[in-house]
């Protein structure tokens, strides 16, 4: 006669098998409950965007609204700031907002009041300015911006949170980050930075292009300095991740004629060319550089690779401090430090000393706009 396994086995095993399988079966149920728990507990984080009704501000609300700043898992609410005159285009940036019915968006404020838009805010994306024209220098629209960026320093010192961490996007973006820190002494000034991860990033861009490699294989591209035409793309740190490891940029493009003259100008100039094309400066690009600055800040660099940010400057490369300057940084744990070692030649260290001699005569520039 034949018999089945089960007919043989002791039945004391039988039970203890059961009982395994059980105990799987709710040690499942319980880590998902836990996992389901934990994400119900993050706290929204609340995010200021000044000039909300703008360009940028429009391409940029909805990013942070679908977890492109933040995290997938990181609810937020927004509070956006204009200005009177834009007060009904804001309203109208509001409406979308609730209509595009947001998973993450746990709450919208648009104001044009700019003690209520300051109210608690975690992290602060200063892009409300005027922009450039064709034809114009950054620095050009110095006098208008740098008044309004005195006048928020002082809001959100006193109604952000403290450990607020304020991102300086509108032009001229290293002097206005400046005149904010200035002006909001209570702010600690490692919280205060500006946007240079628009040229970063089209660093990346002009490299990948070169190379016909993928973007995101490009990495460790500086810019060093100012967000104006007297930065300093360069390469000679940057890799691009291969197969076999990683190799240096100069190496893979051989063509250093390129990366000293056309590629540097390209990068310096490419704000220029947007506006050119488009009747209009750079929107979605630099909606999405903010993303990519504040998203790094607070949640990290991978490790081996760095991005550029707009901070103030211990002294670092022989950059005086006292100036908002763009540097090498890694991020970990919500703070940012500068690179330190990388070895400079003469080339470079005439245009990291250039762009340096610019800022402090913008900082000169700003506080005379501000007498
Ligand atoms: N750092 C970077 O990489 C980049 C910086 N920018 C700069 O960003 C700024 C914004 O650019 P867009 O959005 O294209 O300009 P935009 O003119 O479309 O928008 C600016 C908004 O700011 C508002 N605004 C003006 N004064 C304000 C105040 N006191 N408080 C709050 N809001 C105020 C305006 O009403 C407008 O809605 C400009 O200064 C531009 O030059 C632009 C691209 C890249
Ligand atoms: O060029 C401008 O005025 C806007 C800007 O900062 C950029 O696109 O980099």
């Amino acid at each position: 006669m034949e018999l089945f396994a089960w007919e043989v086995m002791d039945s004391k095993l039988f039970e203890k098998i059961l009982l395994v399988l059980f105990c799987i079966f709710l040690f499942r149920k319980i880590i998902k409950y836990m996992f389901g728990l934990l994400k119900e507990e993050k706290e929204p984080i609340t995010v200021l965007v000044t000039g909300a009704a703008g360009q940028i501000g429009y391409a940029l609300v909805p990013m942070i609204a679908r977890g492109a700043m933040l995290g997938p898992n990181q609810p937020v609410i927004l509070h956006m700031l204009d200005i009177e005159p834009a007060a009904e285009a804001l309203k109208g940036v509001k409406m979308e907002l609730i209509d595009a019915a947001f998973p993450l968006l746990r709450g919208v404020v648009a104001t044009t009041d700019v003690v209520e838009a300051c109210k608690d805010v975690n992290i602060a994306v200063m892009v409300g300015g005027f922009p450039r024209k064709e034809g114009m220098e950054r620095k050009d629209v110095m006098s208008k911006n740098v008044s309004i960026y005195k006048a928020q320093a002082s809001a959100l010192e006193q109604h952000a949170t403290a450990d607020c961490k304020v991102l300086v996007v509108a032009n001229p973006a290293n002097t206005n980050a400046l005149i904010l820190k200035e002006f909001a002494p209570s702010i600690p000034e490692k919280n205060i930075t500006c946007l240079t991860r628009l040229d970063h990033n089209r660093a990346l861009g002009q490299i990948s292009e070169k190379l016909n490699v993928h973007v995101s294989d490009v990495k460790n591209v500086t810019i060093w300095g100012n967000h104006s035409s007297t930065q300093y793309p360069d390469v000679d740190h940057a890799i691009v991740i291969t197969s076999g490891g990683q190799k240096p940029v100069r190496e893979l493009v051989a063509d250093d004629n390129w990366l000293n003259t056309e590629f540097i100008t390209t990068v310096q100039q490419r704000g220029a060319a947007i506006i050119k094309a488009r009747k209009l400066s750079s929107a979605l690009s630099a909606a999405s550089a903010a993303c990519d600055h504040i998203r790094d800040w607070v949640l990290g660099t991978p490790k081996g690779t760095w991005v550029s940010m707009g901070v103030y400057s211990d002294g670092s490369y022989g950059i005086p401090p006292g100036l908002i300057y763009s540097f090498p940084v890694t991020c970990e744990k919500g703070d940012w430090n500068i690179v330190q070692g990388l070895k400079i030649d003469e080339f470079s260290r005439e245009k990291i000393d250039k762009s340096a001699e610019e800022l402090i005569e913008e900082k000169t520039l700003a506080k005379s706009c501000l007498n």
